[in-house]
């Protein structure tokens, strides 16, 4: 690697949701009327985000590293994974540039609480939180998650030398 090695990394991820008492989304707890079908706390736009950080260090995908067959990550709170697929980004000797994520969802409304999943992601990635952009839209009712039987979410990420 040299000081001008840019990676870029995209992830994606969709769960079912059903009705429930909250969700977490971006490491934030948003109380509502739904929850997410998981084998973990479910939180799409994490395992977006974790997707992505290993795309960009080909290093696979959260299913590999983190088996949804493998009982010590039923209901794993997510920022824990992205904590893990963050060392392995440390080790390889990169760093987030930025990242980009954008959770599409008929429901909840996420937008109170953008900024404190930005907060949140900052945190867990080592970087300042005006790197890290949070949005939402819905699916004009359309399909699947128009139908709120789901919600997906796509992160991009660009990683840089750390220094
Ligand atoms: N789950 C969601 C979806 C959307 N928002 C916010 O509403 C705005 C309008 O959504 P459209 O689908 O009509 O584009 C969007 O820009 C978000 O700010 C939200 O908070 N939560
Ligand atoms: C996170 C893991 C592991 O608990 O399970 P889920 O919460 O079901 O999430 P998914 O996005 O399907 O993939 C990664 C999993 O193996």
């Amino acid at each position: 690697m040299n000081a001008f090695s840019l990676r870029i990394g995209h992830g994606f991820d969709a769960h079912r949701i059903e009705a429930g008492e909250g969700v977490t989304l971006g490491g934030v707890w948003i109380e509502c009327k739904y929850r997410i079908i998981a084998h973990s706390d479910g939180d799409a736009m994490i395992h977006a985000l974790c997707d992505a950080l290993l795309g960009a260090i080909g290093g696979g995908d959260i299913g590999k590293l983190f088996p949804d067959t493998d009982a010590q990550f039923k209901g794993i709170n997510s920022r824990e994974l992205l904590k893990e697929v963050m060392s392995r980004v440390k080790a390889k000797g990169f760093a987030v540039v930025n990242a980009d994520l954008t959770l599409i969802a008929q429901v909840p409304r996420v937008s109170p609480y953008t900024q404190a999943m930005q907060a949140v992601l900052a945190q867990d990635m080592s970087v300042s939180v005006d790197v890290v952009n949070v949005k939402a839209t819905t699916n004009e009712g359309m399909g699947h998650i128009g139908r709120k039987e789901g919600i997906a979410a796509h992160a991009v990420v660009l990683l840089g030398p750390a220094s």
